[in-house]
């Protein structure tokens, strides 16, 4: 029979995400979900070809798809784009009307589900509950992070740096495989100005789950680059339960230089590139779902400064940003390989879609886990000055795991 795409868009049997999600796994075919901040829109793209591409981060170059890197990938003072994970979006269906809606988004898709995906009997895996685990805490982790932090203050002391992120991990195991999508969905909700994602990796064996709150560059259709600035943390609620407006939070000399840093790092990469036009709003508390920080928005018109590649050239110059890394960049970067003692994989790097719908929009990977079966590996970290104190910074990384943890527990 003879489709035509009028029949084919006209249809009203489109695949739910679950579907389309039970396909990627069942045929190793890369996928990411995603909504953006302030966003009702939710995307889903599958490369139909399992081996992924590694690609020179370049906006202009791109098509339609999805990066993701890794922390420690970065300039080492050649001008070329680094490269990262690309998933080409072969496939891309998006949701609107609070994400239950789901259409295809390109002609590709529409005919793919026509003539192959329709005949794929995917059914839903039966509900697991989220929150039917176990944590694998090991007291020797919290004497372990403590040290680090008071190694990396004494190395500021003496001078060696200004402000290092150190980081940990904390693993919990499902008794069923997670509903990743119900997870999805969940966090979603829970957390309306955070840019929520769950990636597939299948040559990884790998599923990345985030709920951040850090724009690292963006460049929207009218032309809008647009970064943050964002360090200092308290939680959002007070200590009898009750929430904290942003108004109320107060924060203290240690919590305001270390942001400053981060925004001092943004505009020092600005200078690199001879660029003043840029609008800098903040510092201002800005929520993040259980936690507070200080934030600055930095936004250019590349437009009317005529600079079309600024995401590209910027994204290259900020990565990894004094928020994951620290000041100056090389000796806390060699602070952490040398200290931290694992590998933080694609922690702390970026993700995001590139030329979707004309926008690029990547933001730093934190407040993620990687669920590896019924295994999730959750990552935080904190900015450490001189001033820090070991067990707060540990309070600190415990918060941090709790964005994603209080999900998957809520009813
Ligand atoms: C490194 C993380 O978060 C970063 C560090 C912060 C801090 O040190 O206060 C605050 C926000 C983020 O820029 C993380 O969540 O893992």
């Amino acid at each position: 029979m003879h489709v035509t795409t009028t029949d084919i868009f006209t249809r009203t049997q489109w695949p739910t995400p679950d579907q389309l999600w039970q396909t990627a796994r069942l045929s190793g075919f890369p996928a990411a979900i995603w909504r953006l901040p302030n966003a009702d829109e939710k995307h889903l793209i599958l490369q139909t070809e399992s081996a992924l591409a590694e690609a020179p981060v370049d906006f202009d170059e791109l098509s339609s798809g999805f990066v993701l890197s890794r922390f420690d990938n970065f300039d080492h003072g050649n001008s070329a784009p680094f490269k990262a994970l690309f998933l080409r979006a072969d496939l891309h269906f998006s949701a609107t009307a609070g994400g239950t809606d789901w259409q295809p988004a390109n002609e590709a898709s529409a005919s793919w589900w026509s003539a192959t995906g329709s005949l794929l009997s995917v059914d839903k895996a039966p509900a697991s509950d989220l929150s039917a685990f176990t944590t694998n805490d090991n007291p020797a982790e919290k004497a372990r992070f403590e040290e680090i932090v008071a190694e990396a203050v004494s190395h500021m002391k003496k001078g060696g740096f200004r402000k290092v992120v150190a980081s940990r991990t904390k693993t919990i195991t499902f008794g069923q495989k997670p509903d990743v999508l119900r997870l999805f969905d969940r966090l979603c909700q829970a957390y309306p100005t955070a840019f929520i994602s769950a990636v597939w990796l299948p040559e990884y064996q790998q599923i990345w789950i985030s709920a951040t709150p850090e724009r690292l560059v963006s460049v929207d259709r009218d032309g809008f680059f647009r970064t943050l600035s964002l360090a200092g943390t308290q939680s959002a609620f007070h200590p009898d339960g009750t929430e904290k407006l942003p108004a109320e939070a107060l924060w203290s000399q240690k919590e305001i230089e270390e942001q400053a840093l981060v925004s001092r790092y943004i505009i020092e990469c600005f200078k690199k590139i001879r660029l003043r036009e840029y609008l800098e709003e903040g510092p201002r508390t800005i929520q993040a779902g259980n936690l507070m920080h200080l934030g600055s928005h930095f936004t250019v018109n590349t437009r009317a400064v005529h600079y079309p590649q600024l995401g590209t050239v910027m994204l290259r110059l900020l990565h990894p940003t004094s928020a994951v890394c620290g000041m100056p960049r090389a000796a806390a970067f060699q602070f952490i390989q040398q200290h931290e003692g694992y590998d933080r994989e694609f922690y702390s790097g970026f993700l995001g879609p590139v030329n979707i719908q004309e926008e690029s929009h990547l933001f730093v990977h934190i407040r993620c886990l990687k669920l590896e079966n019924r295994q999730a590996t959750l990552y935080a970290g904190a900015g450490l000055t001189e001033d820090s104190v070991p067990e707060r910074e540990w309070q600190e990384t415990e918060m941090k795991c709790q964005t994603l943890l209080r999900c998957l527990t809520v009813s």
